[in-house]
């Protein structure tokens, strides 16, 4: 995991968040604003979504980054993640966001999972978190790092934190879901800080 394509290093400095999603526009600000990085979102700038078009989160996830440093001329940072539910084999997968339905809707993208899992009797309700984050910079150059969290899955969902299937997911090793988190703390242990972790001693000096 986390094929590194390219290795250069990143100046703090701008960087565009090359996602529509606020959610995760949110937690890569908190993640990347104490390293000294600005952190202007796709939304701020209004960039067109690109079609997500790839097999793979790290496929998806460079599509994105091109897009955004074609559109800017400046580094960007993207994010493709998702659910992955072992029972489902691996669903909702790169499908996690097109499950949600447009307008998107999360309660139905975890009612959708639950009735999958209730359908087809499944016992084991394990699941991870996978994220996939792309840098791309004006020269051409890329890297992409993964990062996972495993845990299980809970029903009803509980909380109004976080985003997407956080209130269903609970982390290996806590009683609370992600949507009951203080941020701070799924920061220190979520999919996401796992594949910053990797471009940080990767791409950080
Ligand atoms: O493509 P961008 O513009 O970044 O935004 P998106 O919401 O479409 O993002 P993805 O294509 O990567 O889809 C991943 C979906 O998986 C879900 N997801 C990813 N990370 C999550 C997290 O930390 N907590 C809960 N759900 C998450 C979330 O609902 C996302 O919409
Ligand atoms: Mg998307």
């Amino acid at each position: 995991m986390g094929e590194e394509i390219t290795v250069r290093t990143l100046e703090p400095g701008k960087l565009v968040a090359a996602t529509h999603n606020k959610g995760k526009v949110s937690e890569l600000r908190d993640l990347f604003e104490p390293l000294g990085f600005i952190v202007v979102s796709a939304l701020d700038l209004d960039l067109d979504e690109p079609e997500e078009t790839e097999s793979t989160f790290a496929g998806n996830a460079l599509l994105k980054a091109r897009a955004a440093v074609e559109a800017t001329g400046a580094p960007a940072l993207s994010d493709d993640s998702g659910l992955a539910v072992t029972a489902l084999g691996g669903a909702p997968g790169i499908y996690s966001a097109r499950w949600a339905g447009e307008p998107r809707d999360f309660y139905r993208a975890m009612e959708k999972v639950e009735a999958e899992l209730k359908d087809i009797g499944a016992v084991d309700r394990s699941a991870k978190f996978v994220c996939a984050l792309a840098v791309a910079w004006p020269d051409g150059s890329e890297a992409v790092f993964e990062g996972e969290v495993h845990g299980q899955l809970v029903w009803p969902p509980r909380g109004d934190r976080g985003f997407g299937y956080d209130p269903m997911f609970v982390a290996d090793g806590e009683t609370i879901t992600f949507g009951e988190m203080d941020p701070a703390r799924k920061h220190a242990m979520s999919h996401r800080a796992a594949a910053v972790a990797k471009l940080k001693a990767a791409l950080l000096s």
